[in-house]
């Protein structure tokens, strides 16, 4: 087998102790990104290596044909609209536990499966660990809506970038038909503030500032650590 440079051993310590957490009968949320396939792979070989007796709920197509691959048997939230945990990774995470999360144009399915688990445990390599949240927050705009989304994000002090495929490719559109756009905010001192007012603008889908991480396991080479929050 091929060996796996820093980060992706990193991503892949980081999974592995998260689903340590999956037990028989669960409800499990499946996540979106690079660092969720390693705990939709390693469940997959749980169940048919094990025996593992659980359900998914994939956070996006492409989670979906992965567990399909690795033969997670599958369940929309219409079947098993409360989950018992939930597994996905992020772009960045600060000491709080505030995420930023759709880098993958994902984080609207996530967000829902997230909130629907009664465990949301969030995976990463050390290097998505910030002191202030920084990167642009990716947000779903109903593409009807998108020049009032622009100015309203303006005038919170942000800046908007259509996310474009490559090349000739044209706009990324999302798993449920919107456009994506990344807005640039600098650091952002309250996550919990801005999330509240990119929620009240209409015809923004939602947006990848995440306030409900329950657990966080950093990836390192040689080790895995983890951030609880407070109840
Ligand atoms: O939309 C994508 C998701 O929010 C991903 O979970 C996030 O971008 C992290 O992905 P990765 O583990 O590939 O860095």
């Amino acid at each position: 087998m091929k060996e796996l440079s820093g980060s992706e051993l990193a991503k892949k310590r980081a999974a592995e102790k998260a689903c340590e957490l999956v037990k028989d009968g669960m409800a499990v949320g499946l996540g979106t990104g690079s660092t969720a396939a390693y705990a939709i792979r390693l469940l997959g070989r749980r169940v048919r290596d094990e025996g593992l007796d659980i359900v998914g709920v994939p956070t996006s197509y492409a989670s979906e044909e992965l567990a399909i691959e690795y033969g997670i048997p599958l369940v929309s939230l219409a079947e098993r609209p409360e989950l018992d945990i939930d597994i996905d990774g992020a772009d960045q995470v600060d000491a709080s536990l505030n995420l930023i999360k759709g880098g993958g144009a994902a984080h609207t399915r996530e967000k829902v499966v997230a909130c629907s688990s009664r465990l949301f445990v969030v995976v990463i390599d050390d290097k998505k660990m910030k002191d202030l949240l920084s990167r642009p927050v990716p947000i779903e705009v109903l593409p009807y809506a998108r020049r009032l989304v622009e100015r309203k994000v303006a005038e919170l002090g942000g800046r908007c970038m259509m996310r474009m495929g490559t090349g000739k490719d044209g706009p990324i559109i999302s798993d449920n038909g919107n456009i994506i756009m990344d807005c640039d905010f600098g650091p952002i001192e309250s996550p919990a503030l801005l999330s509240q007012k990119l929620s009240a603008i209409p015809g923004l889908v939602e947006h990848g500032i995440f306030t409900n991480a329950d657990i966080v396991y950093i990836g390192y080479e040689d080790r895995v650590e983890s951030l609880e929050r407070k109840r």
